[in-house]
């Protein structure tokens, strides 16, 4: 067999697609050890993928379209079992990394019984329960004797944190809490796993003692019976029923009437309260925000992950559908030799690329955040929600605007549940809404954004953090893309750093000024939000683009180098037409510049062109894990898209039910009438 580069070539693959794999320039293995931040973890993504291979009981029974809701939470649930039976023949114990590719494999990104339990029910445990409460349990979450979710969402309120309804009265005499929920729209709702696989949640409530109101703080809530799982006395629960995606997780509900539990079940790290009903504040207001926070660091990734699903199968499956001539004497093409085809979708590749290397920065800062809260030291606590605020914002829109672009890339095809391309949407289009609605999110960055506005314009420059230096630095007067001999990446950054330093400083000014002429402060806010949600969308493609040539610096191997430059050319040109409207208005870039910007983009669209498919490939996603008769490692479209339709289940039968209740009767009749 020849050494390929690409190491997803097999024989017998369809010869289109095995066209693209040969001319790629680059190892797709060392490839994959950027997208993973480690040869090790791409390693072991790889190993566990085999494995899995060769356990067909982890295998899907039937495609996922065709099972009904109910079929696929008893599908999942097996399945969850046996990964748990078997969990240390497979991954190393307690390596997050390895369990969220295991579930990806296993289990799909349509959720699981447990979803919830491992994203926020543990990661609440481990960062806001004190020592004596972890012992108590959170060995036993780790080991799966219970099961449990993180609620805090309710039917009224999910971003106002402070308006939640569901109370925690701490009653001095019997030392407990009573939980209780007095209206319709204090029904816990949206939780995960919630509605029918928790027995129990981290419950999110207003802490009341002795009527003075603490404000939003977690409680260990026991929800149903441990070895009946009827739902306990005083507790109403179920599923909220049927959403656009994610249907194997049980989004639920849950009410309180006046239920009781003991004071020791407040989450006590940071924050404590004592018999007598003493409140001892923590060290930072929104400590007990970490479980979110947690989410919105990891989410990066995973958005990353479900856009390179999107793009794998449109990169894949442009390569072997051929439809049309773009020289009339030459035969059918590849749809991906269309400009505009490698338009949509080579500069979603970039980003998703981007994103990865950028979500790898940010689990890096949670990291030393969460070591740093656990000595005490909450200095880092609001650069890591900004940060993470925006991120999770601009990611997640970008994350569903490309995964459309990719199904629509794939034609009618991509209308097809056999694409996949829907649920990969609809999951991921959740992360626009979910861990903080993006314009919400994107407000609490600008808050950060205009704090630091203030210091440049009272000239205390010094004192910004390094997210932000730039806002205190001089621009040049124009940008000086292509107008220097060898325009590089430097360029790029310090116009992307003018757009967003300009847009910041003007939407401050916006604000201030709206102020200083009398408006209230949150009036004055509302009526810059637009402008300050444009100045956190920019900053936030900054920081992408940074991280991005951050990660190509770095890259030592040259092959990987040059291709990873290449992508990011392609970004930076895309990135900066996409917000040209800004470069422009003050004349920083002109239109000859933006010709310029232009050509290099269709210059490394071509030139990405013979890496596309390599690059797709470098993510190494299995078959299992895609789930997509379009996106098929080998290839063999056809021929698998005809198998899938005979395999729906209206295909069963020739004449189905329907027919011979409704139509049979109604074209007999309609024809009796005639006659
Ligand atoms: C590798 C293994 C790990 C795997 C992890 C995988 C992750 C997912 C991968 C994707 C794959 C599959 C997808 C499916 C997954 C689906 C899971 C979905 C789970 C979803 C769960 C939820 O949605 S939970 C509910 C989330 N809810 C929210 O996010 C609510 C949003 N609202 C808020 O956060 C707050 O209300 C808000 C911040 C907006 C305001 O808070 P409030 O207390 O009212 O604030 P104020 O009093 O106004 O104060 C504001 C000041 O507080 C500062 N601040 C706020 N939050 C923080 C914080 N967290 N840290 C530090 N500081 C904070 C803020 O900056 C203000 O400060 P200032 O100085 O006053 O400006
Ligand atoms: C798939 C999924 C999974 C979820 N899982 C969980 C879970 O496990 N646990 C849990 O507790 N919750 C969960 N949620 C709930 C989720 O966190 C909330 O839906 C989310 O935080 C948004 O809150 P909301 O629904 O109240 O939106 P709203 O706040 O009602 O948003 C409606 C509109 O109002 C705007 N808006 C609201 N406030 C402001 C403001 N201050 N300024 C400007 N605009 C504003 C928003 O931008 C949006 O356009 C989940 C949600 C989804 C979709």
């Amino acid at each position: 067999m020849v050494h390929h580069q690409n190491k997803a070539i097999r024989e017998g693959d369809n010869p289109d697609l095995t066209a693209e794999r040969v001319t790629g320039t680059f190892d797709t293995h060392s490839m994959a050890a950027q997208i993973y931040n480690s040869e090790a973890h791409a390693r072991r993504r790889r190993e566990i993928t085999e494995i899995i291979a060769k356990r067909p009981e982890l295998h899907d029974t039937k495609p996922f379209p065709f099972m009904t809701r109910e079929e696929k939470i008893l599908e999942s649930s097996r399945k969850l079992t046996l990964i748990t039976k078997h969990m240390n023949e497979i991954i190393e114990p307690n390596n997050s990394n390895e369990m969220f590719h295991l579930n990806n494999e296993v289990l799909g990104i349509e959720g699981h019984p447990m979803a919830l339990h491992g994203i926020m029910f543990i990661p609440a445990l481990t960062a806001q329960a004190s020592e004596e409460q972890q012992k108590k349990w959170l060995t036993r979450a780790i080991n799966r004797e219970i099961v449990g979710t993180y609620a805090q969402t309710e039917l009224g309120h999910g971003t106002n944190l402070q308006n939640l309804e569901t109370t925690a009265t701490y009653d001095v005499a019997t030392q407990e809490f009573v939980l209780h929920t007095p209206t319709i729209t204090g029904l816990k709702w949206w939780p995960g796993n919630l509605g029918k696989s928790s027995n129990y949640a981290v419950v999110v409530a207003l802490m009341f003692i002795k009527g003075k109101n603490y404000g939003p703080h977690t409680f260990m809530v026991p929800l149903r019976d441990e070895k009946t799982h009827q739902p306990l006395k005083g507790i109403t629960i179920g599923d909220i029923g049927p959403k656009i995606a994610y249907n194997v997780t049980d989004n639920g509900f849950l009410g309180f009437d006046h239920y009781r539990i003991p004071r020791t079940n407040l989450l006590m790290r940071h924050t404590r309260v004592e018999p007598d009903g003493t409140y001892v504040k923590p060290p930072h207001a929104k400590i007990n925000y970490s479980a979110m926070v947690h989410v919105r660091s990891h989410m990066i990734t995973g958005q990353a992950i479900m856009l390179s699903y999107a793009l794998t199968i449109a990169t894949r499956y442009s390569s072997v559908r051929r439809q049309g001539q773009i020289d009339t004497t030459q035969p059918e093409v590849k749809v991906l030799e269309y400009q505009t085809q490698q338009h949509r979708l080579f500069p979603y590749i970039a980003r998703a690329y981007a994103f990865v290397f950028a979500g790898a920065e940010t689990v890096k800062l949670y990291e030393r955040v969460l070591e740093e809260v656990a000595t005490g030291n909450v200095s880092l606590m609001a650069d890591l929600h900004a940060l993470t605020s925006g991120l999770k914002s601009v990611v997640s829109h970008y994350t569903a605007q490309g995964i459309e672009q990719a199904r629509m890339a794939c034609g009618g095809h991509g209308y097809s549940q056999a694409s996949y391309m829907s649920e990969i949407f609809g999951v991921a289009v959740g992360g626009c809404t979910y861990e903080g609605e993006n314009m919400v999110m994107l407000l609490q960055l600008a808050r950060y954004l205009v704090k630091s506005a203030s210091l440049v314009k009272t000239g205390q420059s010094s004192k910004l953090g390094p997210l932000v230096a730039y806002l205190g630095a001089k621009s040049d007067s124009t940008s000086l893309i292509d107008r220097t001999p060898t325009t590089g990446f430097a360029e790029y950054v310090k116009t992307f750093q003018h757009i967003a330093r300009r847009q910041t400083l003007k939407a401050a000014d916006k604000f201030f000024g709206l102020m200083e002429k009398g408006e209230k402060r949150p009036i004055a806010w509302n009526k810059s939000s637009v402008e300050l949600n444009r100045a956190s969308r920019l900053h936030t493609r900054l920081y992408i683009v940074e991280a991005f040539v951050r990660r190509v610096e770095e890259v030592a191997d040259p092959r990987l180098k040059e291709v990873l430059t290449d992508l990011l050319h392609l970004h930076v040109n895309y990135e900066l037409l996409d917000m040209s409207t800004y470069a422009l208005e003050d004349g920083f870039v002109s239109s000859s510049q933006l010709d310029y910007v232009r050509d290099q983009l269709y210059f490394y669209l071509a030139k990405i062109r013979p890496n596309a498919v390599s690059l797709v490939d470098s993510w190494e996603f299995s078959d299992q894990e895609l789930r997509s008769v379009l996106g098929r490692r080998d290839g063999h479209v056809y021929e698998n898209l005809f198998a899938w339709a005979k395999a729906s289940p209206l295909n069963k039968t020739d004449v189905l039910p329907s027919v011979d209740k409704y139509l049979k009767p109604l074209m007999e009749s309609a024809r009796a009438s005639k006659l």
